[in-house]
């Protein structure tokens, strides 16, 4: 009862925390990342090589010496540690991180921790120790089966990152163990491997790394299976007993773990390496007594030795030559010491007063070693990447190049399009010089307009004083009535619809009509086709029939005009008449009605127009036919058209009726122009006499005619031809 009661408690409580248990490993997560990201920033700030120094204890025989501890840790400051010297004086050194005896691997590891990690993020890292022999190098990176050094654990880790990551990320694990034992590098995986081997070089890869073609590259997969092969590596090499270390490490020993990593979701793919280096101890011959091998391989160690001391002081200096190649050590590890890598170095040292000495130069050259600066490590990117990158950037150029070409073609368009604007801008302002222009000469026009105005209105009051002129009206006067030349037509209007008649008596005039219709329709046919400037007449229409009367009259008038000059009465007019047909009635066709068209005295015309009496025709005609004008009124007349500036102001003179005679002219052209536009009669020709004497008026009149102008002329001469 107790049991379960406390089972269900359990199972509550398990309920309860399980949120805040997740909760807080999610916090947890989000933390270590921030902290590594802090770390990182802090390594790339302070350089990317950063300098542990860790003390070992005093090993037994140290102890039973009595020799006392040099070194002296204060707990509140693990970056610092103080030397005593000789002369009692004191030496403080600083590092990144100071290990004190009592630290042990996993207090060493955990501050390793971050640059291994790093490995896992794409970039290169070196982490070796360096010290005189027997001061824990090769416990410090290899440990013991109780202790595992920073070798067993990196890789420990690295794998574990990998199972951690392996939903987003995918991981290749490949093993290489090497040693630069007397200046040969040494595969110490390869089988058989011995002093007897194959020679192994250093060659720089396209990547500008250092590769050691044809060393073993074992893949792994398992912290086992790769710690297998690291033992099996370190028992290939090379050890030996000195006085200072039973199993003193005769070379350099050189761990590379090449880490492939791919982003499944990104696809983004790294190449890094790290590297984990335990070098030889540095010795002093004499003080280990070294002879024969032991001297040959002491002197390569220092020799290798002092190069990684010349490469640490020149990138110190900040020289422009970094002798890397002086060693196969320093040549190894070229990317690790001055290049893009992450590189934390071991400084061991020994705490005893006997190795004082030692352990001063070894801080001090760890020293030298912090104070060296390069740049941020890189991430780096996998090779096989490498290319794709390189057609990325190929084809970034290319479009660079393109862009480049566009934006000149662009620039030359808005070159021509500002060119265009002015010129543009040029023909509007031009346009605009026209406008006013324009503008100006329609008000000179005005201006003229209103000065002729004026001068016909003193004109017509001059008119107005001569009764002669008063009593005629000139039937055709090149005046307002008529338009200008320019609006004279050569074209036919349309057939007028037919005319309403409505009294018997006009019947015949009807017929005359329709008869006028039917010449008008051959006329058409036989002349329209070529344009002819055949008349002065106004807009031309179809003739009323109080009109033919008109015309008729028209006929009589130029009859009454011979009559009056030959002093004929009116008996013998009548009798003249009698003999006279009125000609081309049946070919009157379209005349726009004359202005002296009798009209009511409401002015309007009287288009019940009775055909008149003869004497009402012979009074009309009086009233109608001036009198030709004497030879004296004929030369003044000419002399006032000579003096004249301009046929207009001529025409005004005509159409002002302040000239008679060149009324009765225009009378006489009208008549002409009938003709002209009736075309050759068929039949219907007055008499010899009549058409002599009208030849001779119209000789006559071409004389002064002949002074308006080629369209009068060329009436004259139409008259004359229809005449003949
Ligand atoms: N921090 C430590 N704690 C306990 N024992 C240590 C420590 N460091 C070194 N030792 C011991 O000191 C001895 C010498 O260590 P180690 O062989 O690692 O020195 P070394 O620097 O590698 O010498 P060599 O250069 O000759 O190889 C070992 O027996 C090792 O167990």
């Amino acid at each position: 009862m107790l049991r379960a009661k406390c089972e269900a408690l359990t199972n509550k409580c398990l309920q309860e925390c399980q949120p805040k248990y997740e909760a807080l490993k999610r916090i947890l997560a989000e933390e270590t990342a921030e902290r590594k990201r802090f770390y990182n920033e802090l390594i790339e700030v302070r350089g990317n090589i950063r300098v542990f120094c860790r003390c070992r204890p005093l090993s037994p025989e140290e102890t039973s010496k009595s020799y006392n501890s040099v070194v002296e840790f204060d707990p509140s400051k693990d970056t610092e540690l103080q030397i005593t010297c000789t002369d009692s004086s004191k030496k403080i050194y600083k590092f990144d991180h100071v290990f004190s005896p009592k630290d042990d691997q996993e207090a060493v590891f955990t501050e390793t921790l971050p640059i291994v990690k790093s490995v896992m993020d794409g970039f290169n890292a070196c982490i070796f120790a360096y010290g005189q022999t027997g001061t824990g190098k090769t416990f410090t990176m290899e440990g013991t089966p109780e202790c595992r050094g920073v070798n067993y654990r990196a890789l420990e880790e690295l794998f574990r990152i990998m199972k951690e990551r392996m939903v987003l990320m995918q991981y290749e694990f490949s093993f290489s163990m090497l040693e630069v034992y007397n200046e040969k590098i040494r595969d110490l995986l390869a089988d058989n491997s011995d002093l007897n081997a194959k020679k192994l070089d250093i060659k720089q890869s396209a990547e500008g790394t250092q590769e050691v073609p044809g060393l073993a590259e074992v893949q792994v997969r398992s912290i086992d299976e790769v710690w297998e092969m690291h033992k099996s590596g370190g028992r290939n090499r090379s050890v030996g007993s000195t006085n200072a270390n039973e199993l003193s490490s005769r070379s350099h020993s050189l761990v590379r773990l090449m880490v492939k990593a791919e982003n499944l979701v990104t696809g983004e793919r790294s190449k890094s390496f790290l590297w984990l280096v335990d070098l030889a101890g540095s010795e002093r011959a004499g003080k280990i007594e070294a002879e024969g091998e032991r001297l040959k391989e002491s002197q390569f160690i220092n020799k290798s030795l002092s190069a990684l001391g010349d490469v640490i002081s020149a990138l110190a200096s900040k020289n422009s030559h970094i002798p890397y190649r002086n060693s196969k050590l320093t040549h190894l590890l070229q990317s690790s010491l001055g290049g893009d890598c992450k590189t934390l170095m071991f400084a061991q040292i020994s705490p005893s007063l006997a190795d004082l000495g030692e352990t001063l130069c070894t801080l001090n050259f760890a020293s030298r070693v912090r104070g060296v600066e390069h740049g941020p490590a890189r991430k780096q990117p996998d090779p096989a990447d490498n290319f794709k990158l390189k057609q990325m950037v190929e084809k970034l150029r290319q479009e660079e190049k393109e862009v480049s070409k566009l934006n000149e073609s662009l620039q030359m368009m808005h070159i021509k399009y500002a060119s265009r604007e002015n010129i543009f801008k040029t023909l509007q302002e031009k346009i605009r010089e026209s406008e006013q222009a324009c503008k100006n000469y329609q008000q000179k026009i005005k201006d003229l307009e209103n000065q002729l105005a004026e001068e016909k209105k003193g004109r017509t009051h001059l008119t107005e004083t001569n009764e002669i002129s008063r009593s005629f009206r000139p039937p055709c006067a090149l005046s307002k009535q008529r338009p200008p030349l320019a609006r004279i037509t050569n074209r036919l209007p349309p057939l007028a619809p037919p005319h309403r008649t409505e009294k018997s008596s006009l019947k015949n005039m009807e017929n005359a009509c329709s008869n006028i219709n039917d010449a008008t329709r051959s006329f058409k046919t036989k002349h329209l086709g070529r344009a002819r400037r055949i008349s002065l007449s106004p807009v031309v229409c179809n003739i009323s029939k109080n009109r033919r009367a008109s015309i008729a009259a028209t006929e009589l008038e130029t009859l009454a005009t011979l009559s009056e000059k030959h002093n004929m009465n009116h008996a013998s007019v009548t009798t003249k008449l009698s003999q006279l047909r009125i000609p081309r009635r049946r070919s009157v066709a379209t005349f726009t009605p004359f202005q002296e068209t009798p009209k009511s005295k409401e002015g309007k015309c009287i288009n019940s127009f009775k055909y008149p009496s003869t004497s009402q025709l012979q009074s009309l005609w009086k009233s109608r036919v001036p009198n030709l004008p004497s030879p004296m009124q004929q030369n003044h007349i000419q002399s006032r058209l000579t003096n004249l500036p301009s046929p207009l102001q001529r025409n005004q003179l005509f159409s002002s009726g302040a000239v008679n005679s060149a009324q009765h002219l225009n009378k006489l052209c009208y008549s002409i122009q009938k003709r002209v536009m009736l075309g050759s009669p068929a039949q219907g020709r007055p008499s010899k006499i009549l058409e002599s004497r009208f030849n001779e008026a119209a000789l006559q009149a071409k004389e002064i005619v002949g002074r308006f102008g080629t369209a009068q002329r060329v009436l004259i001469k139409n008259r004359r031809r229809s005449i003949m």
